[in-house]
């Protein structure tokens, strides 16, 4: 079930769920350097590793080891070495002549006894049989630009012979910062990597050329990873309960249902579905009171749904003002299955104008276009923008996809001031508050999500989640990424078939087996 596959999921992401960029790994490995261990020692760590992986998921096979140009490949040398030692038959094609490599990956390549062959086409058609085993040494964390001649061909021709790829530290061709594919890029079956997770193994669609991810620690420790991610860049983590269970709501015994959070959802005539959905959401992750608040046409149809919510008319934008006095109102939705029109928006900033913490979805998004600034609320990390790849591009223009959406989160929520809940198989929650401690900001990834969660209302569920937590004073970034996480496992739990009605009934098994950790 969901949640246990969680746990199980959870387990490969190293020491800390911490995930480094190129830049964090350097600095964490000169963290490491300056505290006497040893580069050589760490790369002989690394080939070791790689070998020892590979021995154990193909025990005896033959195996083809790809090296390129710098300490990708010196892993690449140590890994092939290791193996031959051990009675594999290897074949080692190097992307550069022996006497080009530098450094670590020099002496590594000095300590390679088995024959030396060229990277190139016809080697490359000879070693790599189909069904072949490859170890994919060619680039890791250095990739600074597209692959073209021997590597690019190296990857037609492992993916024309349907190779087995182990890849080492990266694929080869994914960038490790963006999880873009730079000109080409190898589909591994397994990567082994070191120290930590790179956003590149999480974000599409590196997470799919990575295949099946083992972290192996090295001397990697708590100390260097803190001092790579305080070298610059965001902190950023694999999204699971570990980043905000101690803030997850608990119901006491002194709880009544208004001090249990309520929540307001505004419903639209034209697709009332999206506010039910989310309303069904929020009360299923347990907001104590809600109410809906929709075109007076609409209200029957929340009703007969749902006889525990209160629903209220809407008709002119006062209205909202109005309802908005009453002070136990905690945190607020806007804007699911609403249109884009001026109308919207006037309810939109109606709500923010309101002082609880928002959720802005859907139309309520889309509705500011053509006026960006006029959403961004600077200080209001309450706000909780979650769009997905559309209606964050009419947003938040420039910052293309080029960019990872890693970043392209977080500085979205530096510009809006809001929380961002940027959508997709691998959503990314970014908090705008930068970090005392010169850490440039949060920024969670979600590592995995059903595809069957690609289904109409599937969005509303997840937004009348993220506002049943900030109803119940869930702090805006966990609440975030808490409706995330338990989004993804419903989809999980529900598995195929799913619709959307089915992911709030999901919620309340998955909270209890959270109750028992
Ligand atoms: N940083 C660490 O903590 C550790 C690093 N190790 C290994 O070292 C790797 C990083 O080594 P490097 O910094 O040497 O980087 P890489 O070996 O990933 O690649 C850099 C080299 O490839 C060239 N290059 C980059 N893109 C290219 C392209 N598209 N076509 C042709 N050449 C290209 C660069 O000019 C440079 O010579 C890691 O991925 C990992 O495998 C391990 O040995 C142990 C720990
Ligand atoms: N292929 C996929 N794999 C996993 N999750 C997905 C996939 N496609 C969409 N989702 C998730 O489903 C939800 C869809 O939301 P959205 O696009 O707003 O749809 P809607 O407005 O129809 O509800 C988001 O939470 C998104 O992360
Ligand atoms: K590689």
């Amino acid at each position: 079930m969901a949640a246990t596959s969680t746990t199980a999921k959870a387990d490969p992401s190293g020491p800390g769920d911490r995930v480094l960029t190129a830049a964090q790994m350097r600095a964490a490995e000169q963290h490491l350097f300056q505290h006497g261990v040893d580069s050589f020692a760490l790369m002989c760590g690394a080939g070791e590793a790689v070998a020892g992986h590979v021995a154990r998921h193909w025990p005896g096979r033959d195996v083809v080891v790809l090296c390129g140009p710098g300490n990708n490949g010196g892993d690449g040398f140590i890994a092939a070495e290791a193996l031959r030692r051990q009675g594999c038959g290897v074949t080692l094609l190097a992307l550069r002549p022996i006497e080009a490599y530098r450094g670590d990956a020099a002496r590594a390549a000095a300590g390679w006894q088995g024959q030396w062959l060229a990277l190139d086409a016809a080697n490359l058609e000879t070693a790599v049989q189909p069904n072949a085993l490859v170890v994919d040494a060619l680039f890791g964390i250095g990739l600074d630009r597209s692959l073209d001649g021997a590597a690019a061909a190296a990857v037609n021709r492992c993916r024309e012979a349907g190779a087995m790829v182990v890849a080492v530290d990266m694929p080869s061709g994914v960038s490790s910062d963006t999880g873009l594919v730079m000109g080409a890029a190898m589909l591994a079956r397994q990567t082994v990597t070191f120290g930590w997770l790179k956003p590149g193994h999480l974000l599409l669609p590196g997470r799919l050329h990575a295949g099946a991810l083992e972290v192996v620690p090295l001397a990697f420790d708590e100390a260097s990873g803190r001092a790579g991610q305080q070298a610059g860049g965001p902190d950023i983590r694999c999204n699971g309960p570990a980043s905000w269970i101690l803030c997850l709501p608990r119901p006491g015994a002194m709880d009544h249902k208004y001090s249990r959070g309520h929540a307001l959802v505004i419903g639209s005539a034209a697709m009332s579905g999206a506010g039910r959905l989310a309303a069904r959401a929020a009360r299923r992750i347990g907001a104590g009171m809600l109410t809906v608040a929709a075109p007076a046409e609409a209200l029957p149809l929340f009703m007969a749904d749902q006889p525990g919510l209160i629903a209220r008319p809407l008709g002119r934008p006062e209205d909202l003002v109005e309802i908005l006095l009453d002070s136990r109102i905690s945190a607020v939705l806007v804007g699911s299955g609403m249109t884009p029109d001026a109308g919207t928006r006037e309810a939109v900033l109606n709500a923010l104008a309101g002082g609880r913490p928002v959720v802005v979805d859907g139309g309520g998004l889309t509705a500011f276009a053509d006026r960006p600034q006029d959403l961004f609320v600077l200080g209001r990390p309450d706000v909780v923008l979650t769009p997905h790849e559309g209606e964050f591009a009419r947003l938040f223009p420039d910052l293309g996809p080029e960019l990872g959406k890693a970043a392209r989160a977080q500085q979205a929520a530096q510009r809006s001031g809001a929380t961002i809940v940027l959508k997709g198989s691998d959503t990314v929650i970014a908090c705008p508050i930068l970090r005392h401690d010169g850490v440039s900001g949060r920024v969670l990834v979600n590592r995995e999500a059903s595809p069957h969660l690609a289904t109409a209302g599937s969005g509303d569920v997840l937004a009348g989640l993220v506002l049943g937590l900030l109803a119940q004073r869930m702090p805006a970034f966990e609440a975030a990424a808490a409706a995330v996480w338990f989004h993804s496992e419903a989809g999980f739990a529900a598995g195929p078939g799913l619709i959307a009605e089915d992911l709030p009934e999901q919620i309340p098994g998955i909270r209890r087996l959270i109750a028992e950790v």
